[in-house]
């Protein structure tokens, strides 16, 4: 063996699915001091092909995998419910047993999209799921089915999901707003908007709390969002207004531009909950974490578009 080799068979492997992915881009940098991180892509592994996600745990034998691939388009999702389900449960059906039979932790993600949203408090992990989407079933039975099987996991819902790499709501915004587009948006569904760097540091953070996983017997939930939840229109507003203040972006509108609509003005094929709120207490007292606001980070999001749009690339 040489020094390379050596090297890598003392460290911990790691399988990442969906690195390509807004969750997973960050996930790639937050778990690469943990262990030996081999990432593939939808073109590596196609998980509508359970003997393909088989292969790909068998080829690394990892001791952590993260799924953070996901169907998530959520009005596409009422369309074609077969690939979603296909995707957002039954592949991860297949690699928590394969990391049942490896005795290996295996790292999900779901949604507050479980939820109704007719709670008038924020959602605790013990709460009824009871989505109202295509998109919000087929993660339920995801996060159920891991549950079910009954190995090593940790499943982190999560709500709301933006960064500079991927699309998300703030680049929508952005995009209406460059338009001229007047801005309608809902403002009586509320959630936390959270950073998918926020969300790849927690989860390598607990990886390293729980010395790469080896602490986590059993399958647990975990609610993960960032401080402060809004309305999608008091999100929409704080993206102009932040903007605003980043040098680049002239001429953005300003917020009190957006108008604030009921949902019921807003037909969409998937229904979305009202509440959103996913109260983060178990995570944070577990692993003495405090979530902090999300709007540094849409601060730090909107002056790296800005720099990619003043360098061209
Ligand atoms: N986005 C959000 O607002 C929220 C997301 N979540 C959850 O967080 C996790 C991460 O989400 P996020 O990073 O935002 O998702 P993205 O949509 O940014 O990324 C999902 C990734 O999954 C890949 N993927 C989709 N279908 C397949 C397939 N058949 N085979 C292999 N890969 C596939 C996509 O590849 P490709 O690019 O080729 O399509 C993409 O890279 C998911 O579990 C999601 O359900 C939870 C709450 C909110
Ligand atoms: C573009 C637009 C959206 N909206 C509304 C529709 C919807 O209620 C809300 C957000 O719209 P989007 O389609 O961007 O968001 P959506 O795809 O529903 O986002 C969800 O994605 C999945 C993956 C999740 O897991 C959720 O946590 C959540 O982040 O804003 C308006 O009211 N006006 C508009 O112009
Ligand atoms: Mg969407």
């Amino acid at each position: 063996m040489d020094r390379t080799e050596l090297r890598e068979a003392r460290m911990t492997p790691i399988l990442l699915f969906g690195c390509d992915g807004q969750v997973g881009w960050q996930l790639q940098r937050s778990l690469s001091p943990l262990g030996a991180v081999t990432a593939v892509d939808r073109a590596q592994c196609d998980l509508a092909d359970p003997a393909a996600i088989r292969a790909a745990i068998a080829a690394v034998k990892p001791r952590i995998i993260v799924n953070a691939a996901a169907y998530t388009a959520v009005d596409r999702a009422e369309g074609e419910p077969a690939l979603a389900q296909a995707i957002n449960a039954t592949a991860p059906t297949v690699m928590a047993e394969a990391a049942k039979l490896l005795g290996s932790l295996l790292v999900h993600y779901s949604t507050d999209y479980v939820f109704d949203g007719s709670k008038a408090t924020p959602y605790v992990e013990s709460d009824p799921t009871c989505p109202l989407s295509v998109y919000g079933a087929t993660k339920r039975d995801g996060e159920a089915a891991i549950l079910a099987v009954g190995g090593r996991a940790l499943i982190y819902r999560t709500s709301w999901v933006f960064g500079a790499r991927g699309h998300n709501f703030v680049k929508t915004i952005l995009r209406l707003a460059g338009e001229g587009r007047p801005l309608r948006i809902v403002d009586d569904q509320v959630g936390a908007p959270t950073p998918a760097a926020l969300i790849s540091d927690v989860t390598g953070q607990v990886l390293a709390a729980s010395r790469r996983g080896t602490l986590i017997e059993d399958a647990r939930l975990y609610h993960l969002t960032a401080a402060d939840p809004v309305s999608w229109c008091g999100f929409a507003r704080e993206i102009l207004r932040l903007a605003a203040a980043t040098p680049g972006f002239d001429g953005v509108p300003a917020p009190e531009s957006v108008t604030a609509i009921a949902t019921a003005d807003y037909p969409t094929p998937a229904r979305r909950p009202a509440n959103s709120r996913l109260d983060c207490g178990r995570l944070e007292r577990d692993f003495d974490l405090e979530l902090p606001d999300w709007r540094p980070f849409l601060s730090r999001m909107l002056q790296l578009l800005s720099l990619k749009r003043a360098n061209g690339y």
